[in-house]
């Protein structure tokens, strides 16, 4: 029998991962920690909390065949449709966690609230939103950058209650945005590129260079 929609996960999911619908809780969270991310934020753009449920029908994971793509044999998530500029495009879920758990293998973790020290981290659980790659040395971009971006965001839920939490956004139009450009942020059928930021990269260059120096 075939299982309801919603209850499947994504094409091109990993088999070995635990597919998300909701986010995960570390055991090593304290209260203080819950207390801090579940306190409304005016500052913060709210979403209902029902939107965090996939699968996300508005992107795709997608393996890159492309060699000259530096994520070559890995995955990337590309739109299914055209996205507006700064439409929520995918929740970014994962196991929220204190610091003091980070995994420091982890290429996936992102700060959450860094005042209350809770980051989230998708490497051994998420959704689609853990295969978006980084911008540099993408090919075919006609030297673009990013076109989207993660942001913290409160998932509502009910009775006035909520928790805060990260999302990948579309990249709001320029206010030069001509044309297309003003309506659409990424066009059906383009891979969904956001910065990493230097200090991610620049990490990954020390710690190849502690490698090849022989350091453990
Ligand atoms: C959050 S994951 C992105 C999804 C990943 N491609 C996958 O299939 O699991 C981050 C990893 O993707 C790869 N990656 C993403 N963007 C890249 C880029 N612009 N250049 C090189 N590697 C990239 C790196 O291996 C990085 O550690």
């Amino acid at each position: 029998m075939r299982k309801p929609e919603k209850s499947r996960s994504p094409s091109n999911w990993p088999s070995s991962l635990p597919y998300l619908r909701s986010p995960i809780y570390s055991p090593s969270l304290t209260q203080a920690h819950l207390t801090a991310i579940r306190t409304p934020s005016e500052a913060l753009p709210s979403f209902p909390s029902s939107l965090l449920a996939g699968p996300h029908t508005n992107v795709r994971i997608t393996p890159i065949t492309d060699p000259a793509h530096p994520a070559y044999k890995q995955a990337g998530l590309f739109a299914t449709r055209d996205l507006a500029p700064g439409e929520l495009a995918v929740p970014y879920l994962g196991e929220y966690h204190p610091s003091a758990t980070t995994d420091l293998t982890s290429d996936y973790d992102l700060w959450l609230d860094k005042s209350a020290d809770v980051a989230v981290d998708a490497a051994r659980m998420g959704n689609e939103a853990r295969f978006v790659n980084d911008y540099r040395g993408v090919p075919g971009r006609d030297g673009k950058r990013q076109n989207a971006e993660f942001k913290e965001v409160w998932w509502a839920g009910k009775d006035g209650k909520g928790e805060k939490g990260m999302a990948v956004f579309v990249l709001p139009a320029g206010k030069r945005a001509v044309g297309r450009a003003k309506t659409v942020g990424i066009a059906k059928g383009e891979e969904i590129l956001v910065s990493y930021g230097k200090g991610f990269w620049d990490q990954r260059r020390d710690e190849e260079a502690g490698m090849e120096a022989g350091q453990l």
